[in-house]
């Protein structure tokens, strides 16, 4: 007589024909864990008030109870955005009394345990809302970039943060502000500079932080048709001393991702962000968003061609063939 259990027992759905999926020891045996709550991050969108939003957002007095209730949730991280004043030079970057210092020691106070991460950049200060500043030309000032960035990361460590994240995307940022941090003696202070891809996923955060660009922020940002300026970046970012790396948007860099994770030149962990966008779209809550249908499509074909795909089968055909230029087909 045979004893071996049923390949396919009956309290089992069959879902096919693989020893591997059929039978529960196995299945149990090659389980993996999902994500666990201490590898989640929350954003933290720290307001003056509290308008409406089509993103969750917090005002500063709310920062400490927010934090508990995520500790006590077993989340593992938090990243604190913080509307600051703004001004040609974005001097309000690099002050102790800027509510994103604040909200830091707020939230190191309510959950010490609780790594904090930071943005540290420049457009949530300056008057034009780009990453970085600009001379009496509206050029791109490097110089003076580096110096007020490395000033406010300085900022940040000393209010707590555990792992800033360097998002000018600009070279040389994320060495400066190793440099700027070994030299106060905060060499445990850890780096996750931003990888940002320009996007239209941003237009939820931008509304919700007043920080919707009058200047260019794309020119600095990776161009989503180009795969190679993203690994480009990448490498110059672990060269210079990124320990992580963050990924935004999420859904839009995935194929980004897997080449990154593949990549030895970048053998550090990577952070994918779902950005305000993404939560939009996932809770349906993007009709309180202006919607940019075609906007969005264009986005998600640019990605499936961009990670090799010959052809894209697709419902939104007909609009897609309507919005893309036409080139006459080689015969
Ligand atoms: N410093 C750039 C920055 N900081 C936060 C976001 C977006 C975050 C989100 O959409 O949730 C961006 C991208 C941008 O606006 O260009
Ligand atoms: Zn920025």
């Amino acid at each position: 007589m045979d004893t071996r259990p049923s390949p396919l027992p009956d309290t089992e759905p069959v879902t096919g024909s693989s020893p591997v999926r059929a039978r529960p020891a196995v299945r149990r045996f090659l389980h993996r864990e999902p994500l666990l709550p201490a590898d989640l991050c929350m954003p933290l969108l720290v307001r003056r008030g509290e308008a409406a939003s089509p993103v969750p957002t917090v005002t500063l007095d709310q920062v400490g109870a927010t934090v508990r209730e995520l500790a006590g949730l077993g989340v593992g991280a938090v990243k604190i955005f913080a509307e600051g004043t703004r001004d040609e030079n974005g001097g309000d970057a690099a002050s102790a009394a800027a509510p994103l210092i604040h909200a830091i020691q707020a939230a190191k106070d309510a959950a010490p345990d609780l790594a904090v991460m930071t943005e540290t950049c420049l457009c949530s200060y300056t008057a034009a809302r780009v990453c970085v500043l600009t001379d009496d030309h509206g050029r791109y000032d490097h110089a003076a970039t580096l110096n007020v960035l490395g000033e406010q990361a300085l900022r940040q460590a000393e209010a707590g943060a555990d792992i800033l994240g360097p998002a000018a995307m600009v070279d040389g940022l994320t060495g400066r502000v190793r440099d700027v941090l070994d030299a106060a003696g905060y060499r445990d202070v850890a780096l996750m500079p931003h990888l940002i891809m320009t996007s239209r996923m941003y237009d939820g955060y931008r509304a919700a932080m007043n920080a919707a660009p009058k200047g260019n922020r794309a020119a600095f940002q990776v161009h989503p048709s180009r795969p190679e300026q993203a690994v480009q970046v990448a490498r110059r970012m672990v060269e210079e001393g990124a320990d992580m790396i963050l990924l935004e948007p999420a859904l839009h860099t995935i194929d980004l991702l897997a080449r990154l994770v593949a990549d030895d030149q970048v053998s550090v962990p990577l952070v994918p962000f779902c950005v305000s966008g993404e939560w939009a779209q996932l809770t349906h809550s993007g009709t309180r968003l202006p919607v940019d249908y075609m906007a969005d499509l264009i986005e998600r074909l640019t990605m499936y061609r961009r990670s090799g795909a010959a052809a894209v089968i697709s419902y939104s055909a007909p609009e897609a063939a309507r919005e893309l230029v036409q080139i006459p087909h080689p015969r």
